[in-house]
């Protein structure tokens, strides 16, 4: 009997440990594409590009970890292709491996830029360890101007760094104000003003055109208003796109990602999906969600594992996620919609609040800036839908900690 997992990712690794964790006695085998002992994604696009940053990427656990846990992780081993009537998964250039469950969990990569003069050197993403190298290297130099397009998460984590190491950095984005698709608009408002502060222009209503270059290399990015920005390099951060190639050739469903139910199973017995690419039910949102954050992947695989492991177990936790940005530490709790009540909570000009934001009275997200005890109370109310009344939102002497202590404990840990 064996687990094979593709990827080992966050969600990957997390498996394998959990699967352990649970009891799993059997074989897993952990494949990855990449030559790295598996490394985590959130600091390449913090500090580790920071000055002085950490010189190699943090690992998820350390190299001794896979043995002493029995784990067969396998580096540099891409799967190419799914045989679920068979129940093998191929590897390039070598046998084929045969499992009893297979875990998806292949993440997802940065979408490339379609349009221009988008084959130009000096054209940047941010997914892997080699991007955040690449990019630190520019950095290094600690001058020069760098466009970036799209004002989302990464792009915009990005754009404070490079600000704080003193390049001229514009952002643009044919959205309307920063991360707006996560966002309320009032939070975004207040994003801008550090982007601003921090010298960073920024231009929305702006989609990219093209990119113009001079031999060969990136001079300039041309915006759809017909403004063009000079500039020593480009950072695309378009969001990321799910390989579905892998699984629709094993006849696994897909629609932007690979569709699970509320168990993580595929429409393909034995088969799992978690991570970036996995597309489940979701009663928090109601209806199907697709996410891309840490919490997401290891609370997925921790749930897919105890499936594996005997114990039918359904996903279903309010989702929560953090961005570093200048001096801010963002942390969301819940999904926002343009459309919520926004109460706040602390005082925006202290740089020490959070917005509590509420759909048909009841709470629904969230957003706190450099207030992680609010974050903490606040994951703990969604996640017992144990939501606070809009006027004891208002009441700034409602004791918020007191109220979400008071609810059942559940395991909670600040990132
Ligand atoms: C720069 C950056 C900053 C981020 N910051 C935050 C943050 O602050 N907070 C947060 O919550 N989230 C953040 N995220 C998102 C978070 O890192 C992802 O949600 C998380 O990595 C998803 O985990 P995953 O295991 O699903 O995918 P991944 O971490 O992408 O892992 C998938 C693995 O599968 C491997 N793989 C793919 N295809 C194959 C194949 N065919 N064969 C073998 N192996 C394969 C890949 O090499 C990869 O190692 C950030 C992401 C990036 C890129």
């Amino acid at each position: 009997m064996s687990t094979v997992i593709i990827g080992a990712g966050h969600a990957g690794v997390q498996a394998a440990e959990s699967l352990r964790t649970e009891g799993y006695a059997d074989r897993i085998v952990l494949l990855d594409k990449a030559e790295h002992l598996p490394y985590q994604r959130p600091p390449l696009s913090k500090d580790y590009i920071k000055a002085g940053g950490d010189p190699a990427p943090l690992p998820l656990r350390g190299a001794a970890f896979y043995g002493e846990h029995d784990i067969d992780l396998r580096t540099g081993v891409e799967v190419v292709r799914i045989d679920s009537q068979a129940q093998l998964v191929f590897v390039k250039g070598g046998e084929p491996i045969p499992y009893n469950e297979l875990i998806i969990a292949a993440g997802a990569e940065a979408r490339r830029a379609h349009c221009a003069g988008n084959g130009l050197e000096g054209i940047n993403y941010l997914r892997t360890v080699e991007d955040a190298e690449t990019l630190r290297a520019q950095l290094d130099r600690g001058y020069g101007r760098v466009v970036v397009v799209g004002a989302g998460f990464i792009g915009l984590e990005f754009a404070a760094v490079a600000a704080q190491r003193g390049l001229d950095v514009t952002v643009i984005d044919f959205a309307q104000r920063p991360m707006q698709r996560v966002l309320s608009p009032s939070m975004s408002d207040y994003f801008t003003q550090v982007h601003t502060d921090l010298g960073v222009k920024l231009h929305f209503d702006e989609g990219l055109d093209h990119f113009v270059g001079e031999q060969g290399r990136v001079t300039a990015v041309a915006g759809t208003s017909g403004v063009t920005y000079p500039c020593d390099f480009a950072v695309v951060g378009l969001g990321v796109v799910t390989d579905e190639d892998l699984a629709a050739a094993g006849r696994i469903e897909c629609d932007r990602g690979i569709l699970v139910d509320e168990y993580l199973s595929t429409n393909v017995p034995h088969v799992y999906a978690i991570g970036d690419l996995a597309v489940f039910p979701s009663h928090h949102f109601g209806g199907n969600l697709r996410l891309e954050s840490v919490q997401n992947a290891t609370d997925m695989a921790k749930t897919v594992a105890k499936t594996i492991a005997g114990n039918p177990s359904r996903y279903d936790i309010a989702p929560w996620f953090w961005s570093n940005q200048g001096p801010v530490k963002l942390q969301i709790a819940g999904l926002a919609d343009p459309a919520d009540v926004v109460i706040e909570r602390g005082n925006r000009s202290t740089g020490k609040f959070s917005q509590f934001l509420f759909r048909d009275g009841q709470l629904v997200a969230v957003e706190s800036v450099n207030a992680p005890a609010d974050h903490v109370a606040a994951r703990k109310l969604l996640e017992h839908d144990a939501g606070i009344t809009m006027e004891q939102a208002r009441d700034h002497d409602f004791d918020l900690k007191a109220y979400a202590r008071n609810l059942s404990s559940s395991a909670m840990t600040p990132s």
